[in-house]
């Protein structure tokens, strides 16, 4: 029989996550999490879904290279190493493909290169991307490896939504122009939204919510994103968990010239100690909730904030698209956090937006509406699952048996 696995790696700038996928049923043989590396505390969770035993490592671990290594070790243990002749490939999550890659593409040494010289556009993301597939290529050179970027699915926005209004010249020249990320769940929940509405993803028009620790909305018009919040880099459009999002430019003009701040000093607050943790000092939802249930008003301001950003975007996509079937929520905040889509659609019946309180507080790991069933627009909780668009796409690249059936959502 030919390799039937694939290995999915979607590596950030502290974390692994990774999945090991039968692509013969879409079933799922290991699911983990490598937190917190370079810190003493660094954990890894492993679990086997069909046995559902899960098992956590504590220990310090020094770097993203013995990181997989502590990865092969446990899949090892169940019989599932990277040394398996079952293994037909391995998939990488790579954050900015710039304008070069629209498609998942083989990784050779040319896109490698592609891929580094793209770092200082996405320099929390790429390097890790980077390192997970290196230390991949060297554990198993003989495999196919795949990288499936953020950016691909956002390559068929329009110019007018894609260019910054500054001289053509200097942004052809520079490449400055709205790229957006998290592409991967983007395409994958609307698709998904679609199926659940019973309707093809050609028939429908939907806002995405991915609100995660890096958030993003987009508007995706019968199955093609039309436009998104994220811009040049992962920095723009919504309040995140230490991101600021939108800003006016010339605050980063203001604190160098009169706040004497370097660029990398400016560069370092806006991505590393902004958004809900530089208003509140803390960047999980959960502890922000928390914190406004015992009445911390510095914590419900940070939550405002967030909500404010979020509602201008729903409103600016409705404007966009024109109609509208459906808002989606998704990742860690969108799938979770009730309070968060509540406020988001609160007073928007105008727009034929409402959420049904009692459903909308149903805890599912299922895709599900959240609306009444009166509402003239879809209101849906869809739970992202960009593991498994990596591992289909990278399976139908190398032309793996029976790659093209079974697209969820389709
Ligand atoms: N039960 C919950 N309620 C509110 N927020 C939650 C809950 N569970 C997770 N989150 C939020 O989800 C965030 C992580 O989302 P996730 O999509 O995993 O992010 P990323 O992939 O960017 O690391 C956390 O910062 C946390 O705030
Ligand atoms: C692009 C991006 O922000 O990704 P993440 O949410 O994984 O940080
Ligand atoms: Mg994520």
């Amino acid at each position: 029989m030919s390799p039937f696995r694939v290995l999915v790696l979607n590596s950030g700038s502290s974390s692994v996550k990774y999945q090991l996928l039968d692509m013969r049923d879409r079933s799922r043989l290991a699911v983990g999490l490598v937190e917190r590396i370079g810190e003493q505390t660094s954990r890894i969770t492993h679990t086997v879904p069909a046995t559902g035993e899960t098992r956590e490592q504590n220990g310090p671990i020094a770097d993203h290279e013995t990181a997989l290594k502590t990865v092969a070790e446990e899949l090892d243990r169940d019989g599932l190493g990277l040394d398996s002749p079952d293994l037909a490939a391995i998939g990488h999550r790579v954050v900015h493909g710039g304008m070069f890659f629209t498609e998942p593409t083989l990784i050779d040494d040319a896109v490698i290169t592609e891929i580094e010289r793209l770092v200082p556009v996405a320099p929390l993301h790429n390097p890790a991307n980077l390192t997970g597939i290196r230390t991949a290529m060297a554990l198993r050179p003989d495999l196919p490896q795949v990288a499936v970027f953020d950016t691909a699915f956002h390559t068929t926005m329009p110019e007018s939504a894609a260019r910054y209004a500054i001289d053509a010249r200097i942004a052809d020249r520079y490449r400055v122009r709205r790229y957006g990320f998290h592409g991967t769940s983007h395409a994958y929940v609307s698709r998904a939204t679609a199926a659940l509405l019973g309707k093809r993803p050609e028939d429908v028009n939907v806002i995405v919510l991915h609100l995660g620790n890096g958030a993003s909305a987009s508007a995706v018009r019968g199955g093609r994103c039309v436009d998104t919040s994220m811009g040049l880099t992962p920095l723009e459009g919504l309040v995140m968990g230490t991101r600021s999002g939108d800003l006016d430019p010339a605050v980063i003009f203001h604190l160098q010239r009169v706040g004497g701040m370097s660029m990398d000093e400016v560069d370092t607050l806006l991505n590393k100690t902004s958004g809900l943790f530089g208003l509140c000092g803390d960047n999980d939802m959960r502890e922000i909730l928390r914190r406004i249930d015992e009445g911390d008003e510095e914590a419900r301001l940070a939550f405002d904030i967030y909500i404010h950003r979020l509602r201008k975007y729903i409103g600016a996509y409705y404007a966009v698209l024109g109609r509208v079937d459906a808002v989606v929520f998704t990742a860690g905040v969108g799938e979770n956090a009730a309070p968060v889509r509540q406020a988001a659609i609160a007073g928007l019946e105008g727009l034929g937006l409402a959420v049904d309180g009692d459903l909308n507080a149903v805890r599912s790991d299922e895709p599900r509406l959240v609306s009444p069933a009166s509402a003239r627009v879809a209101v849906a909780v869809v739970p992202t699952d960009e593991e498994w668009e990596i591992a289909t796409q990278t399976y139908a690249l190398i032309g793996g048996e029976g790659a093209d059936e079974k697209r969820k959502g389709s």
